[in-house]
């Protein structure tokens, strides 16, 4: 489905947004879509669902919902898409946009800052102003395209003061606001010079959504630290026990909601014969190995990536690892190319990838496959079903869906999955290998526990795994944050203000 090339419409999606406004709206850094060039030489905009858009893609279609975002691409300025009812909305970005929201307040300040300073943040003034210019303007998008009384769901730290800009525009609308990366320890946070601005841009919603509790723990503590309002005590669970605080007579709830994936779409397409095949063409194409080990990232210092290959590389140095016996896959999808940590860590893994080719490979037969590109879904698949190991070994991660991919493929349960404790998928799956990215001795420990399974006992902790992932899907996550934010949910009770707070 296209959305318009970038100077005009497309003939057939020329239909005007409508008139009366959604009574649901998703409001995301990211359009759900692709700038694709045709084979005439012309751009045009195609749909690219992802997870949220396939969680959240039957909800936007049964309330005429529509989805604000930027199109991915500077100065670009679609109209606005409507298919089964869904309308699409950007709001552009111009180039110094680009430079001082996206890939500077939003990925060298909020994103380091967040994944527990593993590179030093970057507190720059003017990237702060182009967040709360570039905010706004998301805000003001949002409160134009939803109905009255709708449902305005905001996502992720790229968006965090639309919340209470957008309360301020329209009052009327239920606002819900979800983190998809970790909330950072408080000590960490109070870095942030623009700290309080943003503790009141997301008191703004009436429901605040994290992946763990932890997250949603530490940020009752700076609301009442920072804001100076009383919250409730008590522990927060997972989707359970939400915890609250008291902005003058609203109540703002804050809870915890892991996201998933679509598990039974996987479990169904891994499954299929074709995808079946490719995994032993795969298994083929890398010389029948006894061991195929896989990364899949995105290409960010917070995966790890250089963690798994210093890992193998010590374990191939020690001989605890036959290269003649394992070939590794490293899929690292380019990310945010243009931001200094990002070239960096390109260099390290590339050069890390050299080193052990250069000493362990052989003629045609490299130790690591590194592929720094995108690969097709179903390409995808058949790799996560040719894979023995799965390596996720981030420093850092909100969720990591791929951990989850990697489970709804294996219903031959086959496989194992090493993974890092700090990823917010390490809380649900507590059957893989789980390691410390910081303790390297550990992680080549879980490694080769991980290959050296045996099949039984693989086979009981796929099981486990499976039970959790294909129970939990990403469509679970959306009903379950949309049920409380329209008032389900249990709240905490009695609340807590600052000064008791630093006694108690
Ligand atoms: N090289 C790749 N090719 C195709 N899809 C990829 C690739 N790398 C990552 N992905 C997909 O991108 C998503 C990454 O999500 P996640 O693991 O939660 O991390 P993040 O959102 O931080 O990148 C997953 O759905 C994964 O399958
Ligand atoms: O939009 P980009 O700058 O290209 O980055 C891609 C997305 O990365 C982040 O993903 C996070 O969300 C996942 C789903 O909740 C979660 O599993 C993962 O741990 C997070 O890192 C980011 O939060 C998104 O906004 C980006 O679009």
């Amino acid at each position: 489905m296209s959305v318009g090339d970038r100077n005009g419409k497309n003939a057939a999606d020329e239909v005007g947004p409508s008139t009366k406004g959604s009574d649901f709206v998703v409001v995301a850094n990211r359009l759900p879509v692709d700038l694709v060039t045709a084979p005439d030489g012309g751009t045009r905009w195609k749909r690219s669902p992802g997870g949220l858009v396939t969680a959240l893609e039957p909800i936007l279609r049964g309330n005429k919902g529509a989805w604000v975002g930027w199109p991915g691409v500077a100065d670009a300025d679609p109209d606005p898409l409507i298919e089964d009812g869904v309308e699409l909305h950007s709001v552009p970005l111009s180039a110094a946009e680009v430079e001082d929201y996206y890939e500077g307040f939003s990925n060298a300040t909020l994103w380091p800052l967040y994944h527990d300073v593993i590179v030093k943040p970057v507190y720059d003034r003017k990237w702060w102003s182009a967040y709360v210019e570039v905010n706004r303007r998301f805000a003001e998008s949002a409160a134009k395209v939803a109905a009255q009384g709708a449902t305005v769901w905001i996502q992720d730290y790229q968006l965090q003061l639309v919340p209470k800009m957008l309360r301020m525009l329209r009052p009327d609308l239920t606002i819900g606001f979800f983190l998809h990366i970790p909330f950072p320890p408080i000590e960490l946070f109070m870095q942030m010079p623009w700290r309080t601005e943003i503790i009141e841009g997301l008191l703004g919603a009436d429901l605040i959504g994290f992946h763990l509790p932890g997250g949603a723990q530490n940020f009752l503590y700076l609301a009442r630290r920072l804001a100076g309002q009383p919250t409730s005590r008590g522990s927060i669970g997972v989707r359970s026990k939400l915890g609250v605080v008291q902005v003058g007579f609203r109540s703002v709830r804050v809870g915890a909601f892991p996201i998933s994936i679509d598990s039974g779409n996987l479990d169904e397409r891994s499954k299929l014969k074709s995808i079946r095949d490719r995994a032993k063409q795969i298994r083929k194409d890398l010389g029948n190995p006894k061991h195929i080990m896989l990364g899949v990232d995105r290409l960010d210092y917070t995966k790890g990536i250089d963690v798994r290959l210093n890992a193998l590389l010590e374990l191939l140095e020690e001989k605890r690892v036959d290269p003649a016996s394992v070939a590794m896959l490293q899929l690292a999808t380019p990310s945010r190319e243009r931001v200094d940590s990002y070239v960096q860590l390109r260099s390290q893994v590339e050069r890390q990838v050299g080193r052990i080719n250069g000493e362990y490979g052989e003629m045609a037969h490299p130790v690591v496959n590194y592929l720094h590109r995108p690969v097709p879904r179903d390409e995808l698949i058949a790799y996560f079903v040719a894979a023995d190991v799965m390596l996720v070994t981030p420093f850092r991660d909100g969720m990591n869906l791929v951990a989850k991919e990697y489970v709804a493929c294996r219903s031959d349960l086959g496989g194992a999955l090493v993974l890092s404790e700090f990823t917010g998928a390490a809380a649900e799956l507590r059957q893989a290998y789980l390691c410390n990215p910081h303790d390297l001795e550990g992680v080549k420990d879980s490694i080769v526990a991980a290959l050296e399974q045996d099949r039984d006992e693989g086979r009981k902790r796929m099981r486990a795994l499976r039970r959790q992932v294909l129970t939990h899907d990403v469509e679970r996550w959306a009903k379950s944050f949309l049920a409380a934010l329209s008032g389900g949910g249990v709240a905490g009770s009695a609340l807590i203000a600052d000064d008791e707070a630093e006694t108690s």
